[in-house]
C-alpha cells in the first residue's frame, strides 16, 4: 500500500536539507521498491508568505491526512517582528498541538567516525548512545494564562505558566518505560522537584507508573544537574524522560556530544505511532542560501519515519548504513569537518548518501 508523506520545507536551510531528504526518499521509492508518494506545503515563515499564517489551513489538512510527515526548520530574522500569533514558530507549536505529537524522541548518537568532531574528549563520548524522550504538547509551551501585561504600578511583565496533568504525565513517563524496556533498561527522569510543584507531580506519577515497569531501574535527576551529567559523563545514561522546555534545551546540550546539531534527527509521535520527523536544529539563519547546512539530522530522521511510522525497518537500516558510510569516506560538511577530510556541501553530502545506499 502507498503511503503518503507530507514534505514541509519550512524557512532557511529547510528547504536545502529537505530537498536532499526528497532526493533520498525518490532514490528508496526507484531503486529499492519503497511505496511512498510525497507532496510539499509551506509552514512557518513560507506558510505566512504563501496564505498568511504559520500553520496554514491547508498545510494542516494535508498533515492531518498524510501517513507521515517530514519538517525541515522554521523560523528566522525575516519574521521576528512579526505579531506573536504569525511567528513561524507559532506554526511549528500549533501542528505538533493540532496532531497531539507528544512523544519526541531524541537520540543522540555518536558515530564512531566523528569522535574527534566532538566538544568532548573520545574517551567520554565514545560509544555515545542515549536517548531523550521530550513531552512535547505541555508544559510552558502551551500553558496558560500567558502575556504580557501591565501592573497597576505601570510596570510591564511577561508570564507564562507550566502545567502538567497527571494524565498528560503518565503517558509520556509510559513511553519511556516503553522505550527502556527495548535498550538497556534505565531511565532517567529529569525535572526541577526541588523548586517546582508540577515536578513534583511528574516525580509522584513516574514512581506510580514505575510499578508497572519492575525490569527498569528508574533514577530521578534535577535538570540542572543532568546538564552538567550530560558534558561531564554521559554514557551513564540510557533514557531521559523530561517535561517540553527542559527536553528542548537537554537536547540540543546532547546534539554537541555527536559532533554537531546538524547530526540529531527526531519523531514526533502521537498515541498511535503517527508522527512527524525532523531534525532537532532550527533553520540556521547564519548559514542560510549557503549550500553549506548539513542534511544529515534530516537524511537520518527520515531513517526513523521508515522505522516508527511507515514500517520499513529494513530501508531505516539502509539509510543509516549508507550515513555510516559516507563518514567511512571521509566526507563532511562544514560542522562536523576535521583535518584529513573532505568537505563538501549539502548537496554532494545528500548525494553521497544516496550513492551509498546498498541492498
Ligand atoms: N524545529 C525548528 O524548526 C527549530 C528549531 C530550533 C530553532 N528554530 C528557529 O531557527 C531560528 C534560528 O535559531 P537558532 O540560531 O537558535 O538555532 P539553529 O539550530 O537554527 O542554529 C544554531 C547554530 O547551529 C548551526 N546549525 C544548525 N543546524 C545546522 C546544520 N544542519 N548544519 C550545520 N550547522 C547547523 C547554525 O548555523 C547556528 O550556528 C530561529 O528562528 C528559531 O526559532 C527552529
Ligand atoms: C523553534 C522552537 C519552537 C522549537 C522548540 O522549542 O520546540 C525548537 O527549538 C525545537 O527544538 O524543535
Ligand atoms: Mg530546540
Amino acid at each position: 500500500m502507498t503511503q503518503n508523506i507530507l514534505i514541509l520545507p519550512g524557512d532557511g536551510i529547510g528547504p536545502e536539507i529537505v530537498a536532499e531528504a526528497t532526493r533520498l526518499l525518490n532514490a528508496l521509492k526507484d531503486r529499492f521498491g519503497l511505496a511512498v508518494e510525497l507532496e510539499e506545503a509551506p509552514i512557518g515563515g513560507a506558510g505566512y508568505d504563501a496564505a498568511g499564517q504559520p500553520l496554514p489551513d491547508e498545510t494542516l489538512a494535508l498533515a492531518r491526512a498524510a501517513d507521515a510527515i517530514l519538517l525541515g526548520a522554521v523560523g528566522g530574522p525575516r519574521y521576528d517582528q512579526l505579531a506573536w500569533e504569525l511567528r513561524p514558530e507559532r506554526g511549528l507549536l500549533a501542528i505538533r498541538s493540532e496532531l497531539a505529537l507528544f512523544s519526541n524522541l531524541r537520540p543522540a548518537i555518536l558515530y564512531p567516525q566523528l569522535a574527534s568532531a566532538s566538544a568532548l574528549k573520545p574517551e567520554i563520548v565514545g560509544g555515545l548512545d542515549i536517548m531523550i524522550l521530550r513531552e512535547l504538547t505541555g508544559g510552558a509551551y502551551f500553558g496558560k494564562p500567558r502575556g504580557i501585561q501591565t501592573r497597576e504600578d505601570g510596570v510591564r511583565e511577561g508570564f507564562n505558566t507550566i502545567i502538567y496533568s497527571e494524565p498528560e504525565i503518565e503517558r509520556i513517563v509510559r513511553s519511556g518505560f516503553e522505550i527502556a524496556m527495548k535498550r538497556d533498561r534505565r531511565l532517567c527522569s529529569v525535572d526541577k522537584a526541588n523548586v517546582l510543584e508540577v515536578s513534583q507531580l511528574w516525580r509522584e506519577v513516574a514512581e506510580r507508573v514505575a510499578k508497572d515497569y519492575p525490569k527498569v531501574a528508574l533514577s530521578h535527576m534535577y535538570v540542572d544537574n543532568a546538564a552538567m551529567q550530560l558534558v561531564r559523563a554521559p554514557k551513564q545514561f540510557d533514557v531521559i524522560v523530561t517535561e517540553n522546555m527542559f527536553g528542548d534545551i537537554l537536547s540540543d546540550a546532547a546534539a554537541m556530544l555527536t559532533g554537531s546539531i546538524g547530526m540529531l534527527p527526531s519523531a514526533s509521535l502521537d498515541a498511535q505511532g503517527k508522527g512527524m520527523y525532523e531534525p532537532i536544529h532550527g533553520s540556521a539563519p547564519d548559514i542560510a542560501g549557503q549550500g553549506v547546512a548539513n542534511p544529515l539530522a534530516t537524511l537520518l530522521s527520515v531513517a526513523m519515519m521508515l522505522r516508527y511510522t511507515l514500517n520499513e525497518e529494513a530501508q531505516a537500516a539502509r539509510v543509516e548504513a549508507a550515513v555510516g558510510r559516507v563518514l567511512d569516506q571521509g566526507l563532511r560538511t562544514a560542522d562536523i569537518w576535521t583535518e584529513g577530510c573532505r568537505k563538501v556541501g549539502t548537496r554532494e553530502m545528500g548525494e553521497a548518501v544516496v550513492a551509498a545506499l546498498a541492498d
